[in-house]
């Protein structure tokens, strides 16, 4: 097939009145899917323990992948021969793969970080190994992503102000050099960048205008959820997203919870991803109308309804909450495949209802009834 100069294609489609929400569609080479979107994380090439049909079934219109794990394994040069992230993990939907830094920082045993990348030993075996910008996106061009993320500092929370600003700088410097490999290999078009700066909001401006400058195809809100409040999540967001292109994607990397995703879609995010619905899932922690539950509570030993009675899931339509903790507690494989599906669906539910109530500009009313209902977390 001809190589097919495939841009990110993206429209805003309707604006709330009162807040920057919006709801738009973002064409990409292996698809089209709606905005705002929450994507499951398949970290390894597999949303864990779910099948392709079965994260279509629940609306998954992009998965995240990510550069660090598979880079280390089973290795770029494996997922390229098998013919790209597509073919290997038999997912013809679009795929974002993150560029490795939040899981460098976050997961290996640092070694360094210079002006030319980062040093780490692997947190399986302890090899070293060193990564840069152009390195990470000569990667993700292997996985064949349709969008990839620039290489990028994602500093921790909380970080004294020199060196979030001597760190974005240097994000900045990356990011340019992600651009420029991006180009060499005619991926610019496929490329976001991340926006840093702490919690510092003048230093977040300063890395989303000079990030701006950059003039890439959408742009990520990174180096939060790393611990912080999340009023000072929201915060970041009120002084960043103004600072950004409004005909392009706004992507907040790692959130979060159904409140996080609620208010980030009020902010003007587009695109959300985090571990929490799979993750939790796992440990009988399941999302509902009333807020989360833990299944394997003693109150849902003879609780044969349904976990959550408003859900219109395959779980929630076939299964009780008593079978449920009977699998979970026994730590039955096919208790964790529910429960990870069931969190999914609210999760993607949640966003179908957020675009449906933008387009009718009933934002307000739909996160007042939302919230009424849902327990704190
Ligand atoms: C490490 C792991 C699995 O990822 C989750 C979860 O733990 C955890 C750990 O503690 C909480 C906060 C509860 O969430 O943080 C992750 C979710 N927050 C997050 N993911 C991010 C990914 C990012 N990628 C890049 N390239 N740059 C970033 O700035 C960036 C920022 C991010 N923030
Ligand atoms: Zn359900």
């Amino acid at each position: 097939m001809g190589f097919i100069e495939m841009t990110i294609n993206f429209s805003v489609e309707s604006r709330s009145s009162d807040s920057p929400a919006r709801t738009g569609t973002l064409e990409l080479e292996n698809g089209m899917f709606e905005t705002p979107i929450f994507m499951p994380v398949g970290t390894r090439a597999t949303v864990k323990s779910l099948s392709p049909e079965e994260l279509k079934k629940c609306g998954t219109g992009i998965l995240l992948a990510n550069t660090y794990h598979l880079y280390l394994r089973p290795g770029a040069d494996v997922v390229a021969e098998a013919g790209g992230l597509h073919e290997f993990m038999n997912w013809s939907r679009p795929i974002l793969t993150d560029s490795g830094g939040f899981q460098v920082f976050s997961l290996s045993d640092m070694n360094e970080v210079t002006e030319d990348g980062v040093q780490f030993q692997s947190h399986l075996d302890g090899s070293k190994h060193f990564i840069t910008p152009e390195k990470s996106v000569e990667i993700q061009k292997k996985l064949g992503a349709d969008i990839i993320m620039a290489f990028d500092e994602c500093v921790s929370y909380p970080a004294d102000r020199e060196y979030v600003e001597k760190s974005l700088n240097r994000t900045l410097r990356w990011a340019e050099r992600s651009l420029k490999a991006a180009e060499d290999l005619q991926d610019h078009q496929h490329i976001f960048g991340i926006v840093q700066g702490g919690t510092y909001p003048d230093l977040r401006k300063k890395s989303a205008r000079r990030t701006r400058k950059l003039d890439f195809p959408g742009y990520a809100i990174g180096g939060l959820s790393v611990g912080e409040e999340n009023k000072l999540m929201y915060q970041m967001l009120d002084v960043t997203v103004p600072e950004l292109p409004s005909k392009k994607p706004r992507y907040l990397m790692g959130v979060g919870t159904p409140r996080d995703l609620i208010e980030g879609v009020k902010r003007g995010v587009d695109m959300f991803d985090c571990v929490l619905p799979t993750r939790l899932a796992r440990h009988g922690s399941l999302y509902t109308s009333r807020g989360r539950i833990n299944i394997t509570n003693a109150a849902f030993k003879k609780d044969f309804n349904p976990p959550d009675k408003d859900c219109s899931c395959y779980v929630c339509r076939n299964y009780s909450s008593a079978y449920l903790r009977h699998l979970i507690k026994r730590n039955e494989l096919y208790g964790l495949r529910l429960a990870s599906y069931h969190n999914l669906y609210f999760f993607l539910d949640l966003m179908r209802k957020l675009r449906y109530n933008i387009r009718r500009d009933t934002l307000d009313d739909f996160v007042e009834s939302f919230y009424s209902g849902w327990a704190e977390e």
